[in-house]
């Protein structure tokens, strides 16, 4: 396979509404888009996660930039491959760290190569589902009611599961009037490391809500400290900001640092790393589910195509476009129908890049050959 051309446009779309985790507030999405265009001209789509801020993790949208411009889709140009897998295990493995920049151009070249098969990108990663279960993740909100109200409405919307966002101060509380309110509803709560050892009461307290889990609650980058609250606690804890690779994972369930674990396909550096690390979850009962990162609809669909592996037992928080955007920039965009999206099995994502919308929220383009 040889990539004649790379594409980069950078997009900014605007949130509906603004989402507050504990680590800041985001207005709106800015983003890269990568489009691979291969000799015969068929083009591969992916979107890279990265934010503007190094707040979830230490890439940035410029960081990325730089390294697809300077380092990736050059040495991805030199070189002709014939199959997506090489470009983490041979053309990429050189280059340290920058995961999200990296998945974004190897999710391009998946798309690419199914679509040159003909062939859906969920059924050449192994996909076996038709339907995926998704749930939704709820930002930090003014006031408990209308958390209390945005849980009612997504549970008439039909959604699996419901992902709080807490930080100290914002969580027993919190966590207390919804199960009240909401005694029987999957439930779960996201500390994007807001919390240390030393909160440990904070953490027991919300032990005794059944919870389906706790994700990420302490340092993002410390599997220790999680495995000396897991035994603490009856609640599963799931890592989310600590697990970037297949190995980090085998020393997570090593060291029993958790019971679930969350893949970004971003963050662990494409979709070859994600696949390698369901394998891995599945030979040990480690169940999983598909994080999200505000993603538009193409990262979206790279979402769908993942989560429809086996051992994506959980429901994920690809919720439908129309959460997120007043409009997205694929046809057609993702739905949720009582609680599930059903897998596309069109060549490739699956869902088709308007280049008419993609075009209006287009801030800057480079091509690179
Ligand atoms: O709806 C989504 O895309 C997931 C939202 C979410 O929880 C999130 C969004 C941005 C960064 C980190 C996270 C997270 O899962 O921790
Ligand atoms: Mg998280």
């Amino acid at each position: 396979m040889k990539i004649k051309q790379v594409v980069m446009r950078q997009l900014k779309l605007d949130l509906l509404y603004p989402f507050v985790t504990s680590f800041g507030k985001q207005y709106d999405r800015e983003f890269i888009l990568i489009e691979a265009i291969s000799d015969e001209g068929i083009s591969g789509w992916a979107e890279c996660v990265a934010m503007v801020d190094p707040f979830y993790n230490e890439e940035t949208v410029k960081t990325s930039w730089h390294l697809l411009e300077d380092f990736l889709i050059p040495t991805l140009l030199q070189n002709e491959i014939e199959h997506p897998d090489e470009i983490s295990e041979k053309l990429f493995s050189h280059i340290r760290g920058n995961y999200m920049a990296k998945a974004a151009l190897e999710g391009a070249i998946w798309d690419l190569y199914a679509k040159k098969q003909k062939a859906s990108l969920a059924s050449l990663l192994g996909g076996t589902k038709k339907k995926i279960d998704v749930g939704v993740s709820i930002g930090i909100k003014d006031s408990i009611d209308s958390t209390l109200e945005v849980i009612q409405a997504r549970l008439q919307d039909g959604y699996k599961r419901f992902k709080l966002k807490i930080k100290p101060g914002w969580d027993i509380e919190l966590i207390d009037k919804v199960r009240k309110a909401y005694p029987d509803i999957p439930l779960m709560a996201d500390a994007n490391s807001a919390y240390t050892l030393e909160e440990m009461d904070r953490l027991k307290a919300l032990d005794d809500y059944n919870l389906m889990m706790i994700e990420q609650p302490l340092a993002y980058n410390d599997i220790i400290v999680h495995a000396e609250l897991q035994p603490k606690l009856k609640t599963p804890i799931c890592l989310d900001e600590s697990i970037h690779s297949l190995a980090d994972a085998r020393n997570a369930i090593k060291l029993g640092s958790c019971k679930i674990i969350n893949i970004k396909i971003g963050r662990v550096g494409g979709l070859t790393e994600s696949r390698k690390i369901h394998d891995l979850c599945q030979e040990h009962g480690i169940p999983l589910w598909c994080g999200g990162m505000l993603e538009s609809g193409i990262g979206r669909a790279h979402n769908i195509a993942i989560t429809s592996l086996p051992n994506f037992t959980l429901p994920g928080d690809t919720a439908a476009s129309s959460l997120y955007w007043t409009e997205d920039i694929i046809e057609p965009e993702v739905t949720v129908e009582n609680g599930t999206i059903t897998v596309p099995d069109a060549p490739g994502i699956g869902y088709e890049p308007s280049l008419e919308k993609i075009a209006k929220y287009t801030m800057y383009t480079k091509t690179y050959k």
